[in-house]
């Protein structure tokens, strides 16, 4: 996962079809204004929690945005070939809910129960998934939506390793209860999606096993 090599930066190409670029202009009270904008898809997200080891399951991958970001930081955004031993790519795998975008014509749940599959291995009906919430993943440059859901799988619910189709990475992580309440303490600093520290929060305050 962490054998990244060769980065090129480019122009966006018009047609890529995960995200459009364009301007939006309006009028409010009098004034025009202009607000730059990406169209992208919406998404579900998964909080899963495996009752045979009593740990929550995330996925782990290396995530370009913020590898770009950790580099940006430092003051080298715009060099091809980065330096990967000044910036390992370790810095930009993340902790993540297992999570897709919305690009099938099929209710929220099914897609959140192929997700579960694809990447996590666990094949559970749709009627195990609870939906939790629905909100904004962005409000800012895109106002996609994301919905939220809940799952408690076994492992007898295990078909297959995981790890996601085609040509994903992703690592399926299971971590015990005190491994993440520490990641939503204040001071944390996590390499995650607010997606993954409500999700646990929201675990921690209806979910959590009594021990
Ligand atoms: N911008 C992009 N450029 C190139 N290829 C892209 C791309 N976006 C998606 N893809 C391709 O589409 C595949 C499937 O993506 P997913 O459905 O797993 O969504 P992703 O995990 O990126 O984001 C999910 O997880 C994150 C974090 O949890 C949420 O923010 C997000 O809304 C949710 O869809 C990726 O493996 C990749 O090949």
């Amino acid at each position: 996962m962490e054998n990244i090599s060769n980065i090129r930066y480019g122009a966006l190409p018009s047609n890529s079809p995960y995200i459009k670029p364009f301007r939006m202009r309006y009028v409010q009270d009098g004034i025009t204004k202009d607000a730059d904008l990406l169209k992208v898809h919406d998404s579900v997200c998964i909080i899963i929690y495996n009752r045979t080891t009593k740990k929550l399951i995330f996925v782990r991958q290396f995530r370009p945005a913020v590898y770009y970001a950790a580099v940006s930081e430092n003051g080298s955004e715009t060099d091809d070939n980065v330096n990967s031993t000044k910036y390992p790519p370790k810095l930009a795998i993340t902790l993540e809910l297992c999570a897709g975008i919305v690009d099938k014509d099929l209710p929220l749940k099914e897609i959140a129960r192929e997700e579960i599959l694809e990447e996590c291995g666990f094949n559970i009906s749709s009627d195990r998934i609870e939906e939790v919430m629905t909100y904004r993943s962005g409000v800012d440059t895109t106002g996609a939506t994301q919905t939220m859901f809940y799952c408690e799988v076994t492992d007898d619910d295990r078909v297959t390793a995981g790890g996601g189709i085609d040509d994903e990475i992703i690592e399926v992580i299971e971590l015990p209860m005190d491994e993440v309440e520490h990641m939503v303490k204040t001071g944390a600093n996590v390499v995650s999606p607010p997606s993954f520290l409500l999700g646990v929060l929201w675990f921690l305050s209806n979910k959590k096993p009594q021990q």
